[in-house]
């Protein structure tokens, strides 16, 4: 999953599984030195891999799930009368094992190049102590070790001569493509996407002539939305790529413009509609979706503005607000989720009801549910992905939008392509981003390129530039480590190797104030596009503002829905993010610490359990109570209850914002709560889709592979106006950034092959 990491070392070999002949039970310490330690003994035998996996299980290095599919593979050979392969049932735990880390497949090149890499194995958490499996760990035989002597053709021999494994046209449970071996269903749901992005790139468009009716409908409303003179129009350029394609992603650093493209696009293909009369002037059924309730909320607040903004009444087609669609749902809720099953309501054979489909942030959908879009829309529907190709990617396998996106930055566009972009848009398209060998899937892919909400000499703006071309070299580490930015400080970036205790103290006092005090000017009198922001808070913010209430019993419902809602906003105003889950930088042991500095402080009236300020993050779908993977709530004091006689009784409630644009509020008992964590501290993971007005980064004392360029990009970004780095270490940043996702994937390829 990363490269550049350091390559574990062959020295501390022990062998604790029985080897035979070949080897002895135990290696003597001269031979435990030695690289040449040969394993094929444990590929010999059914019984000695089988036993392997069995270890490697206890070492928590595989899934109990990844050796179980290994052993099924093994069954199913054998009711087919073949003798099992166990370099087969080896490379099928791996396989399994690389999904469960993301990856749609395993390269058996990779694989064989540098296994310890490319299965992360042994998996690296930076702790102190070790739990009993951890320990077992310094004991194992490594991948890398195991696979030491094999070629590529012995693999792919023994992948040959099995019945459980086929290049896809028979119903096997592994497929192998190339030198990539997948489990059937992700080989499946790649090949979904594929057939459904082709497809759509092959459908005619109406607009292909730009002399068309159509094509000159949609140059007019173009020019009407986009009036203000840039150099290059990117957001211009990608609404008309996207108008003329049935499928098109629109990727963007924060703040390019992704929504306001969008709700342009929009309203010009209702323009073209309203126009047409194949149409007899019906608009498009258009949908707006994103993959968790979080960021559809996001958006949801973000478009309504956008939608009132637009300079409709210029438009040719007779566009009116309600054409474009201003709520947002989420693509589970969209697509009909049903409970305990992955089948959705809508499929191929119930499709949606739509046009048009827009994904926000579609590098948080994964390929399972991305092969489910694409079974759901009816064969001629448009789909536009929106997203930032830098980001983090899907937690479950995949990362489709990286992907497709991967050559977005030269963009590829032949002179066809350019050519039609200049008269529709009467734009100049760059020489540098025109190449005669293009692909179609180029030609569907447009990327905005400059920033509206971070001014030139942002400091977020810089630093996310910085980590995403990899150039943090010591001239930008030196500018936010002596604070020359006004809205980013490295809160310990002075220190090469702080103390622990005291970096994980100055987190919690930074967690309460958000220590104004460490930005230029105290972070007062900060201007940005025109308005000046009040200074960066912590989390008293938020809890002072709950307990200056004065609401009783007799206040109306609304009037604690307000308060709700005010107080859910300041939480909103910081966050941690941690790398991390576990250990003492991570989410759960700072959740901790904070809370305990929050209690000291009186801010808080406990530190576990359930008391009214705890903040908390709902960790898996509740559709009973309508809460999403996400979302984020406050537990709140409330006179609501009666005692038996009849006398109001404080009892606890959690406020959860409704999702949608009606400012509403869920009032939940805790009692019905069922998955979900506090979260003064959140994985940057979990953050993806939010963002906050001040972001506290926290990085631990070294480098582990989660740390990644993708990892610190999304951490970065979550922060709208203030970030603060606190670090474990001061050389974590620029390695983390050295590291950089590559999840193993066959879609590119087929695109390209398309
Ligand atoms: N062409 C433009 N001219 C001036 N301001 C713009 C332009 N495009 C976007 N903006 C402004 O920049 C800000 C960010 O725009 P928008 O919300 O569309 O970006 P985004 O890429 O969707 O952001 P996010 O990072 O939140 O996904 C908004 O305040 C918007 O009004």
């Amino acid at each position: 999953m990363s490269r550049n990491r350091s390559h574990t070392q062959h020295s501390d070999h022990q062998i604790t599984l029985d080897l035979g002949d070949n080897v002895p039970p135990t290696a003597p310490a001269s031979a435990a030195k030695s690289e040449a330690v040969d394993h094929s003994g444990l590929l010999a035998s059914l019984a000695q891999t089988d036993a392997l996996l069995e270890q490697w299980q206890q070492a928590e290095w595989l899934r109990p799930l990844d050796v179980g599919f290994a052993r099924l593979i093994g069954k199913l050979a054998e009711e087919q009368g073949e003798a099992p392969r166990p370099l087969v049932l080896l490379l099928a735990a791996l396989a399994s094992h690389q999904v469960g880390r993301g990856h749609v497949c395993i390269d058996l090149t990779n694989l064989l190049a540098d296994a310890g890499t490319t299965l992360s194995l042994p998996p690296e958490e930076p702790r102190d102590t070790f739990t009993e499996p951890e320990a077992t760990q310094r004991n194992q035989v490594k991948p890398e070790d195991l696979l030491a002597g094999i070629t590529l053709s012995r693999f792919q021999s023994a992948l040959a001569s099995t019945c459980t494994v086929s290049d896809g046209s028979l119903t096997t449970p592994l497929v192998l493509n190339g030198t990539r071996l997948y489990l059937r269903r992700f080989w499946r749901y790649e090949q979904r996407i594929a057939d459904g992005i082709l497809q759509r790139l092959a459908l005619p468009t109406p607009l292909a002539d730009p002399a068309s009716a159509p094509a000159r409908t949609l140059s007019e409303a173009l020019g009407q939305l986009f009036r203000s003179p840039e150099p290059v129009n990117y957001q211009k350029l990608a609404c008309a790529l996207a108008a003329r394609n049935r499928f098109a992603v629109i990727t963007g650093g924060p703040g390019t413009g992704k929504t306001t493209t969008v709700v342009n696009l929009l309203a010009a293909l209702q323009s073209v509609a309203g126009q047409s009369p194949e149409r007899s002037g019906r608009k498009f059924r258009i949908r707006l979706a994103a993959p968790t309730g979080k960021a559809a909320a996001r958006l949801n607040e973000s478009i309504g503005g956008a939608v009132s903004r637009l300079p409709l009444s210029g438009l040719p087609g007779n566009v009116v607000p309600a054409d474009i669609p201003t709520r947002v749902t989420t693509l589970h809720r969209l697509l009909g989720s049903r409970p305990d099953t992955r089948k959705f309501r809508h499929n191929r054979d119930n499709p949606l009801l739509v046009d048009i489909l827009v994904i926000d942030e579609a590098s948080m959908v994964d390929v399972d549910l991305m092969a489910s879009v694409f079974d759901a829309l009816p064969a001629s529907a448009q789909l536009i992905l929106l997203g930032d190709k830098d980001q983090l990617a899907s937690v479950d396998a995949g990362a489709v939008l990286g992907e497709l996106c991967q050559r977005a930055v030269i963009a590829h566009y032949t002179p066809d392509t350019a050519r039609w972009l200049a008269a529709i848009t009467a734009e100049p398209v760059p020489d540098t981003l025109i190449d005669p060998n293009g692909r179609a899937m180029d030609q569907a892919v447009a990327m905005l390129r400059k920033s509206y909400r971070f001014e030139e000499g942002s400091g977020i703006r810089k630093l996310a530039e910085a980590v995403n071309t990899s150039a943090l070299d010591s001239a930008v580490l030196r500018q936010i480590r002596e604070a020359e930015f006004e809205d980013v400080v490295w809160l310990n970036g002075h220190q090469p190797k702080p103390d622990l205790e005291a970096t994980l103290e100055q987190i919690c006092r930074h967690a309460i104030t958000g220590s104004p005090e460490a930005f230029r000017n105290a972070g007062q009198a900060r201007v940005v596009n025109g308005k000046e922001l009040p200074p960066p808070v912590g989390y008293r913010h938020y809890l002072e503002r709950m307990q200056d209430q004065d609401l009783t019993e007799t206040s109306p419902r609304e009037e604690w829905d307000a308060l709700a809602l005010q107080v859910l906003e300041a939480f909103n105003d910081f966050q941690i993010l941690c790398a991390l889950r576990k250990g003492p930088w991570g989410v759960e042991g700072l959740n901790d610490r904070v809370a305990r500095h929050l209690l000291a402080e009186k801010l808080i009236p406990r530190a576990e359990g359930w008391y009214a300020g705890r903040p908390v993050l709902v960790t898996g779908n509740d559709y009973n109570l309508g809460l999403m993977n996400g979302d984020i709530g406050i537990t709140f004091r409330v006179p609501w209850d009666k005692t038996a006689n009849g006398e109001a009784r404080d009892t606890l409630r959690v406020a959860f914002p409704s999702g949608d644009s009606t400012g509403g509020i869920r009032w939940i008992s805790p009692s019905r709560l069922q998955q979900l964590e506090t979260v003064y501290a959140m994985t940057v993971h979990k953050s993806q889709g939010s963002e906050f007005n001040h972001t506290c980064l926290v990085l631990p004392d070294r480098l582990s592979p989660v740390l990644t360029r993708e990892l610190i990009y999304t951490g970065i970004t979550r922060a709208r106006n203030w970030f603060s780095l606190i670090t474990g270490n001061q050389d974590v940043l620029r390695d983390a950034v050295g590291q950089q996702v590559v999840r193993a994937s066959g879609l590119a390829l087929r695109l390209g092959e398309g």
